[in-house]
């Protein structure tokens, strides 16, 4: 996705979570000046085109559904889904993450040269100072979710997850599977949830985009609020 199709939608984002924007372009800029003149990686090379894509969430049936990971061609996983898979013996392609929760499984990720997809926003900037530099930058796929400026890109997306998902259709990916995604997860705060809603109602986007049937949404898609694209 380009910047002008994920703009309109994150404007409602921001306005529905009270972020500012000029929070996140900092992020952006602060994640440039991080980075220096150093090499990150091309996507490209995840070799999506075409494939089966997994997109996994950390919800609690990631485990019981492992095996859907396990099959996929290419496997992205999100956040704390990296370790979980891992632990379950499930090869993880790409880590995707706001550096929140378990920054050193990204640092062990690309020092084994498996790529992480680090996203900065404007509530993010002492975990990307604490990281980045940490990280082998050849294995950093850096992102925002406001205007980019290389090497910091905007595939669109919002949580690490739906982000995951959209990076997966940039990059032309036959077909997705959600293993590990709970919507409805009675055990998340409100936070977690209001976000978990966004990811809803931006994957039913990305399937509508996509002309795809995404089967996390089965039996969902009469409650979702399409997003406001133009
Ligand atoms: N029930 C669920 N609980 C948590 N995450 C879920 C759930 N279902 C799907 N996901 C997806 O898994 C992703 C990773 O969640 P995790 O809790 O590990 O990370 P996080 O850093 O808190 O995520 P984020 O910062 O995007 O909210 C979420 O971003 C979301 O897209
Ligand atoms: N400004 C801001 N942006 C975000 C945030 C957040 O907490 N603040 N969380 C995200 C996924 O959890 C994605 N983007």
């Amino acid at each position: 996705m380009e910047f002008h199709t994920w703009e309109p939608v994150y404007a409602d984002i921001l306005d529905d979570f009270g972020y500012p924007r000029d929070g996140d372009e900092r992020a952006c800029d602060r994640f440039i000046e991080l980075l220096g003149d150093d090499s990150t990686y091309d996507p490209t090379a995840l070799g999506l085109d075409g494939a089966t894509v997994a997109i996994a969430g950390a919800g609690p049936s990631l485990e019981a559904e492992a095996d859907r990971a396990a099959d996929a061609d290419v496997v992205l996983a999100a956040s704390t889904a990296a370790d979980r898979l891992q632990a379950a013996g499930v090869a993880v392609d790409c880590m995707v993450t706001d550096l929140d929760k378990n920054a050193d499984t990204g640092r062990e990720l690309t020092t084994a040269g498996t790529p992480v997809v680090a996203h900065a926003h404007g509530d993010n900037i002492p975990a990307l100072e604490a990281h980045i530099p940490t990280y082998e930058s050849e294995f950093v796929v850096p992102t925002t979710q406001a205007t980019p400026a290389p090497p910091v890109r905007n595939y669109g997306g919002f949580t690490d997850g739906d982000r995951a998902a959209f990076l997966a259709d940039h990059f032309g990916a036959g077909s997705l599977v959600f293993p590990g995604w709970d919507f409805d997860d009675p055990s998340v705060t409100d936070e977690k949830r209001q976000k978990l809603r966004w990811a809803e109602r931006l994957l039913f986007w990305l399937e509508q985009r996509r002309d795809e049937r995404f089967g996390v949404l089965d039996g969902r898609r009469d409650a979702i609020e399409p997003v406001a694209a133009n």
